[in-house]
């Protein structure tokens, strides 16, 4: 199933995306003068292929699984907050659903690999393994379970088209996920762990050198090859990572545009463009991250994202933020009065 995605992935139509270029140029407007408001519209064409691309209705995917590093204490907040925080995501008190509902999106929290058994109701079981290995101590998951995690992001990615989204917001709970954010950052861009690193939840600033330390131990002792984007997910990922790369693969094959959050998230949309690169055209950057990382994972996708607001949280909710930009560039194309209806004309 991953390998059928895969080779399902295509590049956007950039011919659709000069056609969109072209009729922004002939609305009521300078040239240019809605900024990056046009580049999204142009990009949203060029995914979808249709002159009038709609977002609309938005779905949005919360995978959670915990994480074996969180024993080395490289969180501020104890392993049992994921499982909090999912019975938080069904009763509807967390941020991202604030937001959900706020733009009207359907929500689905998913379980990929939480450590406690999860009382059933409201959250998709796709449970892979409870929780990963201690990255320190072995590798975080098998290969084979890395896969699985992927295919169930995959299926979460296509029930929600099937069942109309027009666009995906990928988020994910999973408390020490920032270590293991880094940890892939590092094998995959080969640059210092230092530079990579930052307080996640609120780690004490003392505590960032042991949480470098961590990482770079867990380097060292799992050895991963960086050509293989498998072997760097199976040793020092995540269930809810290896799954949002797989959401950002299926939402891709099948052209829907996908708002890319925060750190973690960035960091699996790159595990996800080093499987398959055509995935790039898909993803819509929406906002960059407090957590220092987030600015190397955003260089080593070449994107830029369309806001700041000094976020740190995850869950997807920078990305649900910027959904409404997306929503006002298809509006802008479909709604705007162009020159030659008005009766202007305007010089060459
Ligand atoms: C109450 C609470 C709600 C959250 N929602 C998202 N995260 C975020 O924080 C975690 C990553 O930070 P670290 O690596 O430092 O543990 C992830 O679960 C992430 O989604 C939360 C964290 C907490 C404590
Ligand atoms: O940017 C993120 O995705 C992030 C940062 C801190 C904690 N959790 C998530």
């Amino acid at each position: 199933m991953l390998a059928d995605t895969l080779a399902a992935l295509t590049p956007a139509d950039h011919a659709a995306g000069r056609r969109m270029a072209l009729h922004l140029d002939n609305l009521t407007k300078p040239p240019g003068s809605l900024g990056r408001l046009e580049t999204l519209a142009v990009t949203l064409a060029a995914i979808s292929g249709e002159a009038s691309p709609r977002v609309s209705p938005p779905g949005m995917l919360v995978f959670a699984a915990d994480h074996g590093v969180a024993a080395e204490g490289v969180s501020a907040f104890p392993q049992e907050v994921t499982a909090q925080m999912v019975a938080n995501f069904v009763s509807g008190g967390a941020a991202i659903n604030v937001f959900a509902r706020q733009v009207g999106a359907r929500l689905e929290v998913i379980d990929v690999g939480v450590a406690a058994t999860l009382p059933g109701r409201g959250v998709v079981d796709e449970k892979v393994r409870h929780g990963t290995a201690n990255m320190v101590e072995g590798d975080a998951m098998r290969r084979d379970e890395a896969v699985s995690a992927i295919e169930a992001g995959i299926r979460a990615a296509e029930r929600a088209i099937d069942a109309g989204c027009r666009c995906l917001i990928v988020g994910e709970m999973g408390i020490a996920n920032t270590t293991a954010s880094s940890a892939l950052l590092a094998a995959l861009s080969e640059a210092p762990v230092a530079g990579l690193i930052g307080s996640g939840t609120g780690l004490p600033a003392e505590r960032l050198a042991h949480k470098q330390a961590i990482i770079e131990r867990a380097l060292a002792a799992r050895a991963p090859d960086r050509a293989d984007p498998l072997d760097v997910l199976a040793k020092l990922g995540g269930l809810e990572i290896a799954a949002m790369t797989g959401a950002y693969l299926g939402g891709a094959a099948r052209r829907v545009p996908l708002l890319v959050d925060g750190f973690i998230a960035t960091v699996a949309a790159l595990v996800a463009c080093r499987l398959g690169a055509d995935t790039r055209d898909y993803l819509i950057f929406g906002h960059r991250s407090r957590e220092p990382g987030h600015a190397h994972a955003l260089a080593a996708l070449d994107a830029q994202p369309l806001l700041d607001l000094e976020l740190c949280l995850g869950e997807g909710t920078g990305a649900a933020l910027a959904y409404p930009l997306l929503e006002a560039a298809c509006r802008v194309p479909a709604e705007m009065a162009t020159f030659d209806a008005i009766g202007i004309h305007v010089a060459p």
